[in-house]
């Protein structure tokens, strides 16, 4: 028999991450090949917008998706939130060149504040809402704490790309496929602060760190690589990431949704207190899924490097978090 359309909700979905999100959700590479979808678009209401909004749906509509079960457009939050199973936040204002994080959070704080009072009035109770509109972590933290409601563990913040650009970056100094790299972590805040963290990796069962034990290209190339790899991005393309972004946040929601079989991801989610980071601060850990639900990979060894990278990492989202106390 065929299964129950479920309902995606999708903000921003007439700009750069829309248009490379949107096709790959109608073709069942998030949910499942067997898993028909209604999707729930939102944009500014703006008459350029709503007008970009259309014409992307009419080429959904030129897909011919046999999964795609509907399709609504929305200008406002409460009505395109309604009873969504999912909901994926891309909506906000991008990071242009040479634009600092702290600017953006001003003018994105507004934004998450309603759509997460709007989730917490009209969308299913079991909702799975990912949050990538930068600076996502916060972005998610207030989401979660404008939706008194609704579970807090189901608000989480996309550190995905994070750990998808670690992978490549491993991949090429080990020389071997992505695929066979397991056990990656990345903390904190999706920033230049987070921490990819390879020490528990493996490769086809052995460790990374005992294949090459270089501290200075952790620290000097690694790092930087992974964590300014947004703005070397935006400065070779002109605009942010998009297609790698609406990949990871592909990734995210299909493994919460159906399970990572054991493997470890990286999500940003409200911490349990793990690792000692204060209680639902919308932190980076590396997490399994199964059963429509993740776990953070709790009692690995911190060592001192790792411990420094960790506190910067956290020092900056709280003082993020002091920043918006106020709309909360
Ligand atoms: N977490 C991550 O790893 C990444 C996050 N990003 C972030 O994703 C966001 C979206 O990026 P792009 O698609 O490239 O930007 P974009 O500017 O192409 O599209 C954003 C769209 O959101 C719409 N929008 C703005 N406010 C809205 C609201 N309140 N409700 C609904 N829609 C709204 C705009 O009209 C626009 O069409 C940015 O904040 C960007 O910094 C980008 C790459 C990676
Ligand atoms: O840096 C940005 O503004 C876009 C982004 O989040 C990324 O590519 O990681």
């Amino acid at each position: 028999m065929s299964k129950k359309p479920v309902r995606v909700a999708v903000t921003g979905a007439a700009g750069q991450i829309g248009y490379a999100l949107l096709f790959r959700i109608a073709s069942g590479e998030m949910l499942g090949k067997d898993q028909p979808v209604i999707l729930q678009l939102l944009e500014i209401p703006d008459e350029k917008a709503q007008k970009a909004l259309k014409g992307v749906m009419m080429e959904l509509d030129d897909c011919a998706f046999p999964l795609l079960a509907g399709m609504e457009a929305h200008s406002d939050p409460m009505t395109a939130f309604k009873d969504t199973d999912y909901a994926l936040l891309v909506g906000s204002r991008p990071r242009g060149p040479g634009m600092e994080r702290a600017e953006l959070l001003a003018i994105n704080g507004a934004i998450f504040t309603a759509q997460g009072k709007a989730l917490n009035a009209v969308a299913s109770r079991n909702v799975k809402v990912l949050v990538v509109g930068n600076p996502a972590n916060t972005n998610a933290y207030i989401a979660m704490k404008s939706a008194p409601d609704l579970p807090a563990r189901n608000f989480t913040a996309m550190l995905r790309l994070d750990h998808n650009r670690a992978l490549s970056q491993l991949a090429a100094k080990t020389g071997q496929p992505v695929a066979s790299i397991k056990n990656l972590a990345v903390w904190g805040n999706h920033s230049p602060t987070m921490y990819a963290d390879y020490r528990f990796a493996t490769i086809d069962g052995a460790s990374v760190k005992d294949m090459f034990n270089d501290h200075a290209w952790n620290k000097d190339v690694f790092l930087p690589t992974v964590g300014k790899r947004g703005a070397a991005i935006i400065e070779a393309r002109g605009l942010s990431s998009a297609a790698s972004a609406a990949n990871a946040a592909i990734d995210h929601m299909r493994d919460w949704a159906l399970g990572t079989g054991g493997a470890w991801v990286t999500m940003g989610v409200p911490s349990n207190g793990a690792y000692g980071i204060p209680k639902e601060v919308m932190f980076g850990y590396p997490v399994t899924c199964s059963g429509g639900d993740y776990q953070i990979v709790e009692g690995l060894p911190i060592d001192a490097f790792s411990q420094e990278c960790i506190n910067k990492t956290l020092a900056e989202l709280q003082g993020e978090q002091d920043g918006v106390r106020h709309l909360l």
